[in-house]
């Protein structure tokens, strides 16, 4: 392979195939997009198939290699039916984007055991348990990718739910273990961080113009993200480009988490 060429696949996704859980809105939507655009084939997952058969319509008009299945990855079983397609169609996966997560922002006490069971199974057991399930795969390619999309929430406290917390700061340190336990087989293993970004999830809090305000005063560049911008760090750090990056936790977040007064 001459340098030119070498340099070109080093910034692009050819020829990969790849996962991403929750991929019909927000951030997971436009990882997939971001993935398919640079030249990767893509599944995506979530729970409606209306959703999923809009979406694959609109990517099919454009020739886009992208497939879907309609699951819920709270649930063990579906995630082991993703493991089975996943086997049956590729045999073998480069890229797993554990993205599927969900909030429900009350206080520490006001949360019952069912509420606190749904944030685990959705948000933290999907990702370990998908990332064990899968590894095997993901050990095939020669450079296998897991990125875990957590959140600033993860790293401080913000105000939208202990629980959520929890899970997001248990992604990175999954992450960690996972990159040095995984280096071995060729798999990085790196985290995302993201501050607010206008999603369908978000929006449920941004609309309201006070709390938009609060959490525009909180960053230093003075708007919310947008999906496509996390989508971008997603694809960098899957590229033979990022290929000694492994076990870090980046924030999108427009400087949010390192604003101290
Ligand atoms: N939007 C934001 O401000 C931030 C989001 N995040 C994280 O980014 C990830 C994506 O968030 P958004 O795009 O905002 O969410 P969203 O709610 O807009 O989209 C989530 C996607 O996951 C799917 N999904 C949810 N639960 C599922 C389940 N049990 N099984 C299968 N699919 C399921 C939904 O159908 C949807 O496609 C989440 O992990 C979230 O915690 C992190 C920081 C900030
Ligand atoms: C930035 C946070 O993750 C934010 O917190 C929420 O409640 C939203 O759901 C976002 O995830």
């Amino acid at each position: 392979m001459n340098q030119l060429e070498s340099n070109t696949n080093r910034w692009r996704l050819s020829g990969q195939k790849a996962v991403v859980t929750g991929g019909t809105k927000g951030i997971g939507r436009a990882i997939a997009e971001e993935f398919l655009n640079l030249g990767a084939e893509v599944i995506i997952v979530a729970r409606k198939q209306t959703e999923l058969d809009t979406l694959l319509a609109e990517w099919h008009t454009q020739q886009l290699p992208a497939s879907g299945y309609a699951l819920d990855l709270s649930r063990s079983t579906d995630r082991l039916t993703l493991t089975e397609k996943v086997i049956e169609k590729w045999g073998r996966l480069d890229i797993l984007v554990n993205n599927v997560g969900t909030n429900i922002r009350k206080k520490t006490v006001a949360y019952s055991e069912k509420e606190y069971q749904l944030l685990l199974d959705t948000n933290l057991t999907s990702a370990f348990h998908l990332s064990q399930l899968l590894y095997p795969l993901l050990k095939q390619s020669a450079q296998g990718n897991i990125i875990q999309i957590s959140s600033v929430s993860g790293l401080n406290h913000l105000r939208t739910g202990a629980i959520y917390g929890m899970t997001k700061a248990a992604m990175i340190q999954l992450t960690k273990n996972l990159a040095v336990e995984w280096a071995p087989d060729n798999i990085r293993v790196n985290a995302l961080a993201p501050w607010y970004i206008r999603t369908p999830l978000a929006d449920a809090v941004l609309q309201n113009p006070d709390y938009l305000n609060s959490v525009l005063e909180r960053t230093p560049m003075g708007r919310v993200g947008e999906p496509a911008e996390v989508a971008a760090a997603a694809a960098f750090l899957c590229m033979p480009a990022a290929s000694y990056i492994t076990g870090q936790c980046l924030a999108i977040d427009g400087g949010f988490s390192v604003y101290g007064f």
